[in-house]
């Protein structure tokens, strides 16, 4: 006999220490679940403080407003009669937990601490919480005076236990505990628990949902089960864009999944299921002989209630939901997608008067001004969401205002500013131009060499001596200090007009917030000019690599029909910060001494396969010298070396980066992410004897092979 259940889950738009934000999100998605015909329903990790409060999470008074606003959740009328899986931060015996809260009908059933913490990359959960390392262990938790008096209960269970309804078991998983070797959920499967409930602070990083989503359908598919898979969304204050994709997987098959991008506060989705299929499942399988040899059983919170009222059989209108494909976007959609979303609750939250880009007619800029576009372009699309109406209406100070074309937003929110040289080019200026007139951003075409010849006579004046470019015959030196005066001098000018522009049309805004435009790549290697116009408010492609910006680029000429942008696609990459001359003109390939490519590949190596200059050295050398590169020993070895010479002589730039969305595994961001010394000896004198010891080795081998084959002949 069937045994019909609907349960949602939901993406959360939470912004990190908002209290009363979060509260009113979570009773949005509670009534959303409802109106769904759920009864049961999971939000995301620590959902109501937001995932992202960091050190935040060591002030007391963060776990006592947290149980406040948990109070005011589950006694609000609209949250009765409907299981709820809460994540909620919570101090037992002084010790601080991340955890999640059961309830029904305003009594709690079970608080379940996190059991493995998520601790590498960007997260650093150990600094702020304890695990709950006793894996089906429990004690008794005293509730705070003013939740026990609301629930009218003195105590309720702390631990690693599973909670029994009428009908079926379920059991928490929170994030990590999913990416874990030992993932609870098996345990839980063997002993009975049928439903899964995972609530996540999971960001977005390029190509990483599938690991995600393979990892919940293999749980399901190894061990059956339904697994709601909860997720927090948006920029809650930082650097990372939590990218929702709420799903529901049964036996290994979607059946519900939300959008990883969007701009709604709170999105939730449902799927109605058969228990029955999940015994079924579990039936055919060995597990059953597995699970009944167990002599270690959870704790299961009985609770009277039904989750699948036996009504529900004889209902015609309780359908059981298909499954689907899992719906995955292409690189270049995360890259319109993803910043885009992070750079419109930037601006909203930030309440500052819009967007100020120094636009190059470089790809670069280029991108980021796209992806100003692309998050244009998502408020118009969004436009019949209540709340993003609202934050569009407030930001532009017009309570009228009610946008049909993503230009309109940019004609009032999105400044951009050529500002050029001698040395810059006509094809530059006109790229930068024309781009601003498609995307509608209001353009500033300027000059400002008086200001760098102000600049350079003042040094004259003070020194009795003036730098000239080295084709003129000057240093290395004065060439660079040549060029980074005029890239610092954008900096300087790039604030000014952000604070003064919208004064200038009359706008009761305040001031622009300045975007930065350096790619992940070039802060790698440090081919940027420390504090130029690097030195943003904040980055959305900081995180991006070159090769995929050029996809994106790409990609956006079609899909935003901007025919321009095909220009900066074919564009060679420069600086304009050197004269051109009729023999010469500055590239970004050749001045760095290495491609977009290898680079690339140097910082895949470097952070994400943790390889030092001689493994680094080895991996490539077996790549590269096979065809169609066949370079040789030598080759790949100065190549490396060039690398880690470049990186560390600059590794002190990425001490001041500007924050930028995180998007890449091999990012350098030294401030979250990528944490390095900044002093470090550029030669790598122990590496670099290393990897010529192995040279010669390789030589010697290839002499011998050489040898022996001439022999044989
Ligand atoms: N170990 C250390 N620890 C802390 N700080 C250190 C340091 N070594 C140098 N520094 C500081 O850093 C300065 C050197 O860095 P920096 O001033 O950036 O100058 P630098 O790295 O020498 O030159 C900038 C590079 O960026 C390139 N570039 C390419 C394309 C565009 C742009 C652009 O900006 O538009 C720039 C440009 O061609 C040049 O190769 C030193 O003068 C010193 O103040
Ligand atoms: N002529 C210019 N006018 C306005 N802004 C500029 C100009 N030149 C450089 N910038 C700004 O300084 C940033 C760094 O300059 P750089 O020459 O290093 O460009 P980049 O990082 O290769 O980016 P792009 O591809 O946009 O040129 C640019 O991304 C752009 O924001
Ligand atoms: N909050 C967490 O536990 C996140 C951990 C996990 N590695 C992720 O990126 O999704």
């Amino acid at each position: 006999m069937g045994h019909y259940i609907t349960i949602a889950t939901c993406n959360l738009n939470q912004w990190a220490l908002d209290f009363e934000g979060n509260r009113d999100r979570i009773i949005e998605s509670i009534r959303e679940a409802k109106n769904q015909g759920a009864t049961l329903r999971v939000g995301p990790e620590l959902e109501i403080c937001g995932y992202g409060c960091l050190d935040h999470f060591g002030e007391n008074d963060l776990y006592d407003h947290s149980w406040e606003i948990y109070g005011q959740i589950i006694s609000h009328p609209d949250t009765q009669d409907i299981l709820l899986d809460i994540g909620v931060p919570i101090i037992h015996k002084s010790i601080k937990y991340n955890c999640r809260v059961i309830s029904y009908n305003s009594k709690i059933l079970l608080i379940r601490p996190k059991l493995s913490l998520a601790n590498d990359g960007n997260y650093r959960e150990m600094r702020y919480f304890t695990p709950w390392n006793r894996p089906k262990y429990y004690e008794e938790y005293q509730l705070p005076k003013s939740i026990a008096k609301l629930t009218g209960q003195l105590r309720v269970t702390f631990g690693d236990c599973v909670i029994e309804t009428l009908e079926t078991r379920l059991g928490c998983e929170t994030c990590e505990e999913l990416f874990t070797p030992q993932s609870p959920h098996i345990d839980m499967s063997l002993d009975g628990v049928e439903i899964f409930t995972n609530s996540s602070g999971s960001h977005h990083e390029l190509r990483k949902l599938d690991t995600r989503l393979e990892l919940i359908s293999e749980a399901t598919k190894k061990c059956g089960g339904v697994y709601l898979y909860a997720n927090q969304r948006g920029c809650d204050g930082d650097r990372l864009y939590y990218d929702g994709c709420a799903t529901i997987i049964v036996n290994g098959s979607v059946v519900a999944q939300a959008s990883q991008f969007s701009l709604k506060d709170v999105e939730v989705i449902s799927a109605t299921i058969d228990l029955d299929d999940v015994r079924s499942y579990r039936n055919q399988k060995s597990a059953s002989m597995q699970s009944v040899n167990r002599r270690d059983t959870y704790k299961a919170i009985h609770c009277d209630v039904e989750l699948s009222p036996s009504s529900n059989v004889f209902n015609p209108h309780i359908v059981p939901t298909a499954t689907r494909a899992i719906r995955y976007h292409l690189p270049e959609e995360e890259i319109a997608l993803g910043p885009a979303c992070w750079l419109w609750d930037y601006l909203r939250r930030s309440k500052t008067g819009g967007y100020f880009l120094p636009l190059s007619g470089g790809i670069d800029s280029c991108a980021t001004a796209v992806i100003v576009h692309s998050m244009c372009r998502l408020v118009v699309n969004s436009i019949n969401d209540k709340q993003v109406l609202a934050d569009i209406r407030a930001l532009t100070h017009d309570p009228e205002f009610t946008p049909t074309k993503p230009q309109e937003i940019a004609e009032r929110l999105f400044y951009t500013s050529f500002m050029g040289t001698e040395n810059s080019s006509k094809e530059t200026r006109y790229r930068a131009k024309e781009l601003a007139r498609k995307v509608g951003s209001y353009h500033v075409d300027m000059n400002m060499d008086t200001l760098v010849s102000a600049v350079i006579t003042t040094f004259e004046v003070a020194t009795g001596k003036r730098p000239i470019f080295k084709i003129f015959g000057g240093s290395q030196t004065e060439n660079l200090a040549l060029q980074n005066i005029q890239a610092r001098l954008r900096m300087v000018i790039s604030y000014l007009f952000a604070q003064l522009l919208p004064w200038t049309r009359n706008k009761k805004s305040g001031g622009l917030l300045v975007l930065g435009s350096a790619n992940v790549d070039e802060c790698l290697r440090g081919y940027l000019t420390k504090y130029d116009c690097s030195s943003a408010d904040i980055n959305p492609i900081g995180g991006i690599s070159k090769t995929d910006l050029k996809r994106f680029i790409a990609w956006a000429e079609i899909n935003f029909e901007l025919p321009i942008l095909h220009e900066f696609i074919t564009a060679t990459p420069t600086a304009e910060l050197e004269p051109i001359t009729e023999n010469y003109v500055q590239s970004d390939e050749v001045d760095m001494g290495m491609s977009y490519d290898e680079l690339s590949r140097f910082g895949r190596l470097r952070k994400v396969e943790k390889c030092g200059p001689l493994a680094m050295f080895i991996k490539l050398y077996h790549e590269w010298s096979q065809p169609p590169l066949n370079l040789t020993a030598e080759q790949v070895a100065e190549k490396v070396k060039r690398f880690w010479f470049f990186y560390a002589i600059n590794r002190h730039k990425m001490t001041t980066m500007t924050p930028a969305y995180h998007a890449e595994q091999y990012s350098p961001d030294d401030n979250r992410f990528d944490l390095r010394p900044f002093l470090i000896n550029p030669r790598f004198p122990f590496a670099s004897k290393k990897i010529d010891e192995v040279v010669s080795q390789i030589n010697e081998r290839e002499k011998e092979i050489k040898y022996n084959n001439i022999s044989v002949d």
